[in-house]
């Protein structure tokens, strides 16, 4: 036994000698050039910061200690270690905003292996195969595609939806609610199933062990989380490729859903399309559509139940539009566009509140230089938004909700400058999916406030929304709220 000791040990410090020889080559090939690396630390060898990354927890809709206590001390760029990688942050929106301009030519996307692995292959997509993304995006949920295709539906749906509540308990969890609503949403713009369809249901299962699974540890052994969700992962693609086989056969002149689109573009052998299985693009669809658009619309929720006057207001706004239609009869486009600009801003200030992506990982592909800084080839850069988003540089008193801050003209942007705001990202790969994703969540406040009154019901112990810089911004006890209709 004192052999394996002083083996271990030796072991040990041998990877501590190589984690150190690894920092000292990483500041070498910089100590000689006239631009220096980003202020910053690099942490303990090979675990870097990687714990505070993962650990220090803020409540949603203020700053992440791990991001603001290091803003203090070096200033909006620095550089750290996490997740095994050199990397440099960036809260400067200037270099973020220039960074995502260069997506393809400075920088490109990094995942960690957890993501690529349960995302699969569209993640990463490049070229030809990323313009055919987008150009499946642009057919199916850009803001032309909303008007064709989302104006109607999306309207039945949440209004479905929303009268379902009429036979519930006196107090619902509106968070679970939303998830299945904003799922169901997605099948049905993806795949053209309806809610109650067995399919969709059992579809829901599976993607909902997928999205519990982005943090788990990427250990692939029977047991393990990850290997449940890459168990999930394995029978979505089937259920796809059988729904895909079967519209196939049937045909369809016009297309109505994503499932349509890709498959009037595949290949003679009908399963692929620009190198990508017909299932592994609808996946992706579903998780981009549903993942981010829930987060959003539980927060909306968050943030009006502890804010009555903007609740009044949105009442105002949108009974008035209400009023001007016959009963039943469906918002139009000029309607959201026109009439619905606070309903609009509460969803802008939800998003820059909540940063549901509060930052993007990319990785360097040549040497980047930033006001005498270098960030070297092959460093992982996050772009921050969240720090942006809540600093008082750009938003005066930052940490309140204030949807009137974005009621201004678009000539008189004042000190609420929307430039600043990038919670879709930006460039090439900015989100395709915002027209879609802004106008589900209005859609779903309009009748929401038109149809019910509500209140929080809080337990009896505090509650703490804490999030970390890896976790979502989700209510540990779900939103609970008591009902009343308003008719
Ligand atoms: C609140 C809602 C949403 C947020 C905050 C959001 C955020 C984002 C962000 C930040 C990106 C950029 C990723 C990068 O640069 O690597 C992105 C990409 C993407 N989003 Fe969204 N998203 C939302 C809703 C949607 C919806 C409704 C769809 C509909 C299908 C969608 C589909 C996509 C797709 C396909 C991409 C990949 C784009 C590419 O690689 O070119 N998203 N999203």
């Amino acid at each position: 036994s004192s052999l394996s000791g002083s083996s271990l040990l030796i072991a040990a410090t041998c990877i501590c000698f190589a984690g150190i020889l690894c920092c000292c080559l990483l500041h070498l090939r910089h100590l000689f050039c006239k631009h220096k690396l980003p202020p910053g630390s690099l942490g303990l060898p090979l675990l870097g910061e990687t714990l505070q990354f993962a650990l220090l927890r803020a409540p949603i809709g203020t700053p992440l200690p791990f991001f603001s206590s290091r803003m203090q001390r070096y200033g909006t760029v620095f550089k750290t270690h996490l997740l095994g990688r050199p990397t440099v942050v960036s809260m400067d929106p200037e270099l973020t905003k220039f960074l995502l301009s260069n997506d393809g030519k400075l920088v490109q996307g990094y995942y960690p292996k957890v993501f690529s692995r349960i995302l699969g292959p569209a993640l990463t997509l490049q070229g030809a195969s990323h313009r055919a993304l987008r150009e499946l995006a642009n057919l199916s949920v850009s803001s032309s595609a909303v008007q064709k295709l989302h104006v109607e539906t999306v309207q039945e749906h949440f209004l479905t939806c929303l009268e379902s509540w009429r036979h519930q308990a006196a107090v619902l969890d509106a968070q679970h609610d939303f998830k299945e609503w904003v799922f169901s949403y997605s099948i049905k713009l993806s795949l053209g199933l309806a809610a109650d369809d067995p399919t969709a249901e059992l579809l829901m299962r599976d993607f909902f062990t997928l999205s519990s699974g982005y943090s788990s540890v990427p250990i692939n052994l029977p047991g393990t989380q990850f290997n449940k969700v890459l168990k999930a992962r394995q029978r979505i693609l089937a259920t796809i490729t059988k729904l895909a086989r079967l519209r196939k056969h049937k045909g369809s002149k016009e297309a109505t859903d994503i499932l349509d689109v890709v498959l009037k573009r595949c290949d003679e052998s009908g399963e692929r399309y620009c190198g990508l299985d017909v299932a592994e693009w609808i996946f992706f669809f579903v998780v981009g559509a549903f993942e981010n658009t829930f987060l959003l619309i539980v927060n909306v929720l968050r943030f009006l139940s502890e804010n009555a006057h903007v609740v009044n207001q949105l009442k105002r706004e949108n009974v008035a539009l209400r009023r001007t239609k016959t009963h039943k009869e469906k918002l139009t486009w000029d309607d959201y566009l026109q009439k619905m600009h606070f309903t609009r801003s509460v969803v802008r200030e939800t998003l820059r509140l909540t940063n549901i992506a509060p930052y993007l990982m990319k990785e360097s592909t040549e040497d980047i230089l930033f006001k005498g800084m270098v960030i070297p080839r092959g460093w992982m850069v996050i772009l921050n938004f969240s720090m942006v988003h809540l600093s008082p540089c750009y938003y005066p008193n930052p940490l309140e909700f204030d949807p009137w801050r974005w009621m201004t003209s678009e000539s008189d942007k004042g000190s609420n400058n929307p430039d600043f705001l990038i919670p879709f990202g930006g460039g090439l790969r900015r989100c395709p999916g915002s027209p879609l994703a802004t106008f589900e969540v209005s859609i779903f406040i309009h009748y929401l406030v038109t149809l019910y009154k509500w209140e929080r019901v809080f337990g009896k112990d505090v509650q703490r929304d804490d999030v970390t810089c890896l976790s979502f911004p989700l209510m540990r006890n779900g939103l609970p709220l008591k009902l009343q209709p308003l008719d």
